[in-house]
């Protein structure tokens, strides 16, 4: 099945508000995340949810970007989460910077993810810096059949602490979990790394579903209990959440 991945060159320069859309995206609905409706934690009052464009009532809305190298299945990720589908055939490297839009149930409430899929390509680096700064979240994606994107992880992680905001929600991925014969990269591996750098973990797969749900919503419910937090509240542990569901599922052991 060929696919299109979106072109979002004169895009480049401008923040993720402004950006273009096209067919692939949730088109306008980008445009509802910032600006009056949504205070700067990303909290829209919760007495007066609001209408995204796709025409879903949210209550507070976050920016979650996916980044990592090219070819390790930020897009497929992102399909498998918004649509339930798996984006298999020929690969073609995503140009620029795309968005999707999800809402999720969050303990009773309605959290909005827009979601930037970004280009793991060098030459589109300096397009999606200028995204960072507005990210609430970034998802940080290594394929275990690769061995040079696990390298890169160190790499990425210092672009992050230099763009991304000091606050931002952080989680190591390692996908492609499905591809047990390919794997170069241990699960253990993977989870000293996230370890060391102090980074919630957990590997996925975009072509089995392995995960992908948790991962989002993992993340939305930290973001979340962020923004709702009385200082009598105990502090969610994103890791251990993790844990919890991967062990309460049986699931996640590739
Ligand atoms: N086996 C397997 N293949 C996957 C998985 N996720 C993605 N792929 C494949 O890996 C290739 C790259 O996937 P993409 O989602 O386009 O990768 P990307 O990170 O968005 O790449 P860029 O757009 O260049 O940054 C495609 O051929 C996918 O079919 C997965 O979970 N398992």
């Amino acid at each position: 099945m060929s696919r299109k991945k979106t072109v979002k060159g004169k895009s480049s320069t401008s923040s993720p508000t402004t950006a273009s859309t096209n067919s692939k995206s949730d088109g306008k609905a980008g445009k509802g995340i910032v600006g009056s409706e949504v205070q700067s934690n990303g909290v829209v009052h919760p007495s007066r949810p609001s209408l995204s464009n796709s025409s879903e009532f949210y209550d507070m809305a976050f920016k979650v970007m996916l980044v990592g190298d090219s070819g390790v299945g930020k897009t497929c990720l992102l399909v498998r989460f918004k649509d339930g589908a798996f984006l298999a055939g020929s690969f073609i490297s995503t140009v620029g910077i795309d968005f999707r839009n999800k809402v999720l149930n969050i303990d009773g409430m309605k959290v909005k993810l827009q979601i930037w899929d970004t280009a793991g390509q060098e030459r589109f680096r300096s397009v999606t810096h200028a995204y960072y700064r507005d990210a609430h979240a970034l998802l940080l994606l290594y394929d275990v059949t690769n061995k040079t994107s696990f390298d890169n992880i160190q790499a990425w992680l210092t672009e992050i602490h230099e763009y991304a905001q000091q606050d931002v929600v952080l989680m190591l991925l390692g996908n492609k979990a499905d591809a047990s014969q390919e794997r170069v990269v241990k699960r253990e591996e993977g989870e000293r790394l996230a370890k060391d750098f102090g980074v919630p973990f957990m590997e996925t797969s975009a072509k089995s579903g392995l995960n992908v749900e948790l991962a989002f919503t993992a993340v939305a419910k930290e973001l979340k209990h962020r923004s709702m937090k009385e200082p009598s509240d105990p502090k969610f542990k994103l890791q251990d959440y993790v844990n919890k569901e991967m062990k309460s599922s049986g699931c996640c052991r590739s």
